[in-house]
């Protein structure tokens, strides 16, 4: 795009021309011919020439065919006759704009029996070319028309259904269409950073290019006039693809979310759920997403895009290829190397340099270094690439803290992709990717980038930091939890980067995690469906929770009894997450009417704790070392507690399940764990479960000794803590409008 001027002046011209939009012709509400005069359909809206045409049928130089720079027709003042040939005119005129609605009412029909027989399983999709069998997915086909009204952006190439295209699609039923890259650059070359900006349109418009307005305008048009306009003569069902404007409103971006992991294909921890659940919340609320993540595994649902990209990594030539797949109204695409290859079980294993290399490549690949081409990405997802502008990359912890630098060295610095912007989310600033200052070499930045990489502290002297450097170059910056954001700025909860957020405080928001309430809710986890495990609500939490709660002593070994606290944790075995405070605190537990369930990997002197804690108290104790999605499930629905002592807690994401599970947290109260649960309170019958304000044993056996005491005097008080904990909206939806504010701000942010 030209530069023209300071970049407010371009956004407000931008805004202003796209607003203006063009001209729509005026709508006419004559129903029928009256004496020479003409009539039209109620509300039926014709077109420039067709009025033209009309006007000078009729002899009617209205002011409006002289504001159209139209002379107006000579009406002969009384020639009879001459009316005559003209009403015939007119009449001809009508009998032809009714055929032309007739058409335009078939033509919207046949749109909507190809939406429903995609709903319907007759033209079953495919996922694999993202088309329907004999379905052209480009601008003309029948994939692209479900895409306009299903996705809320055009179809390939920016071009949304008109009556022209859409005869078309009728001719190319049966033409094959691949998606090549030469058609990605040049779906692309209509779709620049100026298309974006719109407050005026209706959201779910305006993540399209301003070539594209102009045809959407029509499109809408098309149906309005269609399907509304033709009064009383459509039979066509209107309400099927007429869907209310999405819930962000003016606010609809495009938005990708590059995370190293993203369930349910890869997971270390929370930060593969959240990369896994928040685009899907987001997705919900109109904007389009996009996932992208490393292909460690040869996964099921995505498919060879047919893109393949070169990247350099520490001089060598990497080739990249891109995968993708369609869910829940997200794009997941997924980038396969060799470098990620077989690494499933140890996403984040190998050495220091093996790691660096590796995010080195997904940032690159992520971003879409190839300047040459000015554009970000490659993938036409759904046959249409998602364009530089109007455009927020959400990057992940330290793995994906190189994108908004590279955003910013490859792309900003030179003038490009000016509109696209980057979030950095911190999950935990206990791992930053620290490494010595020659490390710099590696990720292919000119050498004045080094001042962002470079951090002193007085453990490790001079050293290479990558989150350092995301922190400074993104747009903004959120974390898990308000508490966590709080203690981001102190020395002991800012690892050492407390400096750089307290300078950058003024881009920092806390957002509190949600969760998938598909795969974590009691009513329909599909890990309580065997096994004597059942699936409950608050209704049949009486009964359900029980059920699981013996299904997992059966299947762990333990007794099976009904009034024996069941005591679970899982987490990562490591320091963060307190596991030798409830090590210290087991000979305590022991001498109580308890049974205790850890699941977790990590530090081997921890994995080896948890077996010899089986091992000593096998009536009492399961240490399950491993990952297993399955039973963690299966723990937080079967326990009566969950204990997370961790000494730092971002957010938490177990303490959420649990709550929603009615298993009653005792917890730390720190970072988000403090925001999340709100102490149980006996005198006024409030409150979430239990915390204890130090990651001391001491406190921990006090806050679970008041546990303990409730669980079996008070019973009608732990239900009631049960209850409030399922009843609680816990789902991703507000969190993704809290996250919708961010990248609002981040895109009016110059
Ligand atoms: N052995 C095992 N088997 C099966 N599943 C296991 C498992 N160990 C852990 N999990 C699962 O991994 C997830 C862990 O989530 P957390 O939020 O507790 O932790 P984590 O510290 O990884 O994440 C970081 O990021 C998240 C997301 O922002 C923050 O909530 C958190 O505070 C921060 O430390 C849960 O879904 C849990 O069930």
């Amino acid at each position: 795009m030209a530069s023209m001027g300071s970049p407010a002046t371009e956004r407000s011209v931008l805004l202003y021309s796209r607003s203006h939009g063009p001209p729509r012709v005026p709508v006419f509400g004559h129903a029928k011919v009256v004496g020479g005069d003409f009539g039209l359909m109620r509300g039926c809206r014709v077109t420039r020439p067709q009025r033209i045409k009309i006007l000078r049928a009729t002899g009617k130089g209205s002011g409006e065919g002289e504001e159209d720079g139209e002379q107006p027709g000579e009406q002969p003042e009384d020639a009879f006759q001459a009316t005559i040939e003209k009403s015939k005119k007119v009449l001809e005129m009508q009998r032809d704009l009714l055929q032309q609605i007739a058409e335009r009412r078939k033509l919207v029909s046949s749109i909507l029996s190809t939406n429903s027989d995609s709903e319907g399983d007759e033209v079953p999709y495919n996922e694999k070319d993202n088309s329907f069998p004999g379905v052209d997915p480009t601008p003309s086909g029948g994939k692209d028309t479900n895409e306009v009204f299903d996705r809320g952006f055009l179809s390939s190439k920016g071009a949304p259904l008109t009556v022209d295209n859409a005869k078309e699609a009728g001719k190319d039923l049966n033409r094959k269409t691949t998606f090549s890259k030469v058609d990605s650059h040049t779906q692309l070359k209509g779709v620049t950073s100026e298309s974006v900006w719109s407050d005026e349109l209706p959201s779910f418009l305006s993540s399209s290019s301003a070539t594209s307005s102009l045809k959407e305008e029509k499109l809408g048009d098309l149906k309005e006039s269609s399907l509304q306009e033709v009064n009383g003569e459509a039979n066509v069902p209107k309400s099927e693809d007429v869907k209310p404007p999405p819930l962000a409103g003016a606010n609809v971006m495009n938005v990708i979310v590059v995370s190293a992991e993203c369930a349910p294909w890869s997971k270390t921890g929370g930060l593969g759920d959240v990369a896994g659940a928040l685009p899907k919340a987001l997705a919900r609320r109109g904007h389009r997403v996009m996932v992208v993540a490393p292909r460690y595994g040869n996964y099921a649902e995505p498919q060879h895009t047919g893109v393949r990209k070169r990247y350099k990594v520490d001089g060598q030539d990497m080739e990249v290829v891109y995968f993708q797949a369609f869910i829940d109204g997200v794009d997941f695409v997924f980038i396969d190397s060799p470098m990620f290859r077989h690494i499933e079980n140890r996403i984040y294993g190998g050495n220091r340099m093996d790691i660096l290399k590796r995010m080195v490549l997904f940032c690159k690949a992520a971003v879409e270094i190839n300047v040459d081409f000015q554009v970000p990405w490659y993938v036409p997802c759904g046959g249409v690439c998602y364009g530089d502008g109007n455009l927020v990359f959400i990057a992940n912890d330290w793995h994906t803290a190189l994108l908004p630098v590279y955003l910013k060295a490859y792309y900003r610095d030179h003038g490009l992709m000016q509109y696209t912007r980057s979030v950095l989310v911190i999950h935990n600033m206990a791992h930053q990717g620290r490494g010595p200052v020659d490390d710099f070499s590696y990720v292919d930045l000119p050498p004045h980038y080094l001042d962002l990489f470079k951090m002193y502290d007085p453990v490790g002297g001079d050293h290479f930091n990558i989150f350092a450097a995301g922190l400074k170059a993104a747009d903004r910056v959120v974390t898990v939890s308000h508490g966590y954001a709080r203690e981001l700025k102190t020395i002991e909860g800012g690892w050492g980067l407390h400096g750089i957020i307290n300078e950058n405080n003024w881009k920092l928001k806390g957002i509190v995690n949600g969760i998938d309430t598909q795969e974590w809710n009691p009513q329909l986890d599909e890990h309580l469906k065997s096994d004597g495990y059942t699936n409950y609500s608050l209704d049949t939490l009486h009964t359900g929770k029980p059920q699981c709660k013996a299904a997992l002593q059966k299947e762990l070994g333990l007794p099976i009894r009904e009034n024996v606290l069941l005591i679970g944790f899982i987490g990562r075995l490591d320091h963060q997450k307190g596991v030798d405070i409830i090590a210290e605190a087991v000979p305590w537990m022991m001498g109580q009417d308890v049974q205790l369930v850890m699941l977790g990997t990590g530090r081997h002197d921890l994995e080896q704790m948890l077996r010899r804690f089986e091992d000593q108290h096998r009536d009492k104790v399961r240490g399950w070392v491993g990952f297993s999605v399955n039973t963690a499930h299966r723990i937080t629905a079967g326990a009566d507690i969950l204990l997370m002592p961790s000494r730092f807690e971002p957010c938490g994401l177990n303490q959420l399940y649990a709550m929603s599970y009615g298993t009653v947290p005792v917890v730390h109260a720190v970072g988000g764990l403090r925001d999340t649960v709100q102490p149980f309170d006996p005198f006024n019958e409030s409150g979430l479960g239990w915390t204890f304000d130090g990651a001391e044993t001491g406190k921990l056996i006090h806050a679970l000794g008041n546990c303990l005491l409730t669980y079996r005097e008070y019973k009608k008080s732990w239900e009631g803590i049960q209850r409030r904990g399922m009843m609680q909206d816990l789902s991703w939806d507000h969190a993704a409008q809290n996250y919708e504010e961010v990248l609002v701000a981040a895109k009016y942010q110059w």
